[in-house]
């Protein structure tokens, strides 16, 4: 480890951000009453330019209104080459109540556009005496958010997660393809006349993760357009999981169930997990520094990579 240890992430679940446009408040109590661990209302995307000031309306009454029991409660505000983002958040947080945790800036493209946000927030939260320290998360999804990913995992002691938007990423990056997420048709290797597919998201969640990873954040994998694709879903977050990232969108309430079984370590995972450490407690007991287990070599690094589902499987639990 270099004399710069790595900090940890936010020691919260974040196994499924359940979205929903604000200008559909009657989907709210149904949002509120999921099995998502963090509700993401929208005033960005999914909300037409002609009812942004009625969802924001609706958003702030809903923060007072609605029981959203232990949900971590985010609310994604329109991007900084907007004239609304502004008023997003000094309406949000003037207005608003206690019970908003966490702002998210879309198409975030350097540390800079963090750091707006904020000074903003910092003023309206003292001008207010809000009690809460919001916190932040952003998108990765343009070509200048991927390129300066480090910077911007490291703009601001708020930010807690940072997902990759693979929509809009796909669009800035000119990339061939209308799919949000999965495997693209077009995206494939040929040996001896069979078509393997590859993953085109894979370098840029790996970016993301490595980002997160050293600066304490929670790496977070973006939606999946196709909700009728149960099994496409399940196979991107198991790709995602594997990469390192904590958890995934639902873009509909299907999709939550999905997202926590497999952002959720299985009973047997958990039981190897334990034996590893179990099998190198008694290899260290004998003063050995690796051991075999199962017919695999095991050593210290296992201990960590171990620790990493134990941890993960205590935290969800509580
Ligand atoms: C996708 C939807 C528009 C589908 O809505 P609908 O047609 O109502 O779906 P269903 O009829 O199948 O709904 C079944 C029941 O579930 C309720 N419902 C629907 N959506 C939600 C929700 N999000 N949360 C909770 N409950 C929901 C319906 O009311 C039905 O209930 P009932 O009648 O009682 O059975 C819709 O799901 C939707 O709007 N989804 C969210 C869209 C969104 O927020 N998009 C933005 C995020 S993705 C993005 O921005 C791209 C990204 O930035 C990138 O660049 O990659
Ligand atoms: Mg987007």
């Amino acid at each position: 480890m270099s004399f710069r240890t790595q900090p940890p992430a936010p020691a919260r679940p974040n196994r499924c951000q359940l979205f929903g446009p604000g200008s559909r408040p009657a989907i709210f109590e149904k949002m509120a009453a999921s099995a998502a661990d963090v509700i993401n209302l929208d005033l960005e995307d999914s909300v037409a330019p002609d009812d942004k000031a009625q969802a924001r309306k609706n958003i702030i009454a809903a923060s007072h209104d609605v029981d959203w029991g232990n949900k971590y409660l985010s609310v994604r505000i329109n991007g900084l080459d907007t004239p609304y983002w502004y008023r997003d958040v000094v309406e949000l947080l003037e207005e608003g109540s206690e019970r908003i945790d966490q702002i998210m800036i879309p198409k975030v493209g350097c540390a800079a556009d963090i750091y707006a946000v904020d000074a903003l927030v910092t003023a309206v939260e003292a001008a207010k005496g809000r009690k809460k320290r919001i916190s932040l998360e952003v998108i990765i999804e343009s070509a200048a958010g991927i390129a300066h990913v480090e910077e911007i995992a490291a703009a601001s002691p708020r930010l807690q997660a940072m997902s990759l938007g693979a929509a809009d990423f796909a669009a800035s990056m000119g990339m061939a393809t209308t799919g949000i997420g999965g495997t693209q048709e077009n995206y494939y290797m040929l040996r001896e006349g069979a078509k393997y597919w590859a993953d085109p998201w894979h370098w840029a969640q790996t970016a993301i993760v490595a980002a997160c990873r050293t600066h304490g954040i929670l790496p977070v994998d973006g939606p999946f357009g196709d909700f009728s694709d149960d099994e496409g879903f399940r196979a991107q977050a198991l790709r995602s999981a594997t990469l390192g990232m904590v958890g995934k969108w639902a873009i509909h309430p299907k999709q939550v169930a999905l997202a926590n079984e497999v952002f959720t370590p299985s009973e047997a995972a958990v039981a190897e997990a334990r034996e590893i450490l179990a099998a190198m407690e008694k290899a260290k007991a004998e003063g050995a520094g690796a051991t075999v287990y199962k017919g695999r070599l095991v050593d210290i690094a296992s201990i960590r990579q171990a620790e990493v589902i134990v941890r993960q499987s205590e935290m969800i639990a509580g």
